[in-house]
């Protein structure tokens, strides 16, 4: 293993813009799947090897990177990607458990587009993990224009960091239709009550969704174009298929799965997810004008 050096693995949006906000202190690493010309860009395994890993792909692609790929080596790992995988509705956190100690492995949430990040402008994150040794040991590698703060609430910041893109695409949709400010702000309180209800089934700490992780990110995304979540549920409002708007995005959305592991588990453990529930529907084509009637109405 290469003592104290670290890598950052994903090279999209968020991985390119963790890796020039750590690069400011240090010498970051960065790999992806297709070679990129970017600065100590690295192939995968010579990454792997690095002491310090962060990796930002796509939730739902986590598993089977992992299975590919990985080899336990007493990496320390941080993860920054935000979603719950569809197919067997598993946190972050548990896929990643089978891989990695718990110890070992720490998750990135609060509000953070990464095109403001990779200006360099100023924004606060919260590292997340059972250890606060492994926050220690990651904090100083962050750059003085990001304020980083510790919780040991895995679940309550990814349960947050998840169901704050369903409740993007929800206000997106809401935007798209001209219903108002009094409606788009109703929307994204009552979201935030939706999701704590979530979390609390899950053991999530109340003080995480009044926080960075919960309140702070949701208002972010739920209140801007630069989401991608947000422009999906523009797009719905538009009629667009999904097929087509995802297209045109290129990038990961990944409030759309989240959207059907939010499903599958509120049916399994009984939760009052009315807001989720009605983007599930308009993902799988229900009108929108339809499911606002119908969310006037729950
Ligand atoms: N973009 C943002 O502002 C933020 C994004 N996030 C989260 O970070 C995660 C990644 O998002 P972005 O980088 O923005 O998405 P993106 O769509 O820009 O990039 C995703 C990257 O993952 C790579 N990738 C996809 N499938 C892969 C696989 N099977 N194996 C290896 N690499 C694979 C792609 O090549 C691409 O480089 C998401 O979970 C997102 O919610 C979190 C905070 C901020
Ligand atoms: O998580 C994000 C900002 O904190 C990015 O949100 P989007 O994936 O909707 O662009």
């Amino acid at each position: 293993m290469r003592k104290n050096s670290i890598a950052v693995i994903g090279a999209g949006k968020w991985g390119s813009a963790l890796h020039f906000a750590l690069s400011q202190k240090q010498e970051v690493f960065i790999t992806s799947r297709t070679p990129r010309d970017v600065k100590n860009f690295v192939d995968l395994q010579t990454a792997l090897e690095c002491e310090y890993l962060v990796i930002a792909i796509p939730a739902q692609e986590i598993r089977a990177w992992l299975k590919e790929n990985f080899v336990f080596n007493g990496q320390k790992i941080l993860v920054a990607s935000k979603g719950i995988e569809a197919s067997s509705g598993e946190f972050l956190n548990e896929i990643y458990a089978p891989f990695v100690p718990e110890k070992n492995i720490g998750f990135i949430s609060g509000p953070s587009f990464a095109a403001e990040v990779i200006k360099g402008l100023p924004c606060a994150l919260v590292i997340n993990s059972s250890s606060k040794k492994l926050y220690k040991k990651f904090e100083p590698f962050f750059p003085n224009f990001i304020k980083t703060y510790y919780s040991s609430d895995v679940i309550g910041a990814e349960v947050a960091g998840a169901y704050k893109n369903v409740l993007a695409i929800a206000s997106g949709i809401c935007e798209g239709l001209n219903l108002g400010k009094n409606a788009q702000a109703s929307l994204i309180a009552r979201g935030l009550v939706e999701m704590q209800r979530f979390g609390k089934v899950f053991k999530a700490k109340k003080s995480s969704f009044l926080g960075l992780s919960g309140a702070g990110d949701l208002f972010l995304t739920a209140n801007s174009t630069m989401s991608r979540n947000f422009r999906v549920g523009l797009g719905l409002s538009q009629d667009k298929k999904l097929e087509d708007i995802l297209e045109e995005l290129g990038e990961v959305a990944e409030g759309v799965q989240t959207s059907v592991a939010i499903q599958n588990l509120s049916r399994k453990y009984e939760i009052y997810t009315p807001i989720a529930n009605e983007v599930n529907l308009v993902l799988l084509g229900k009108n929108p004008k339809d499911s606002l009637k119908d969310l006037l109405k729950s």
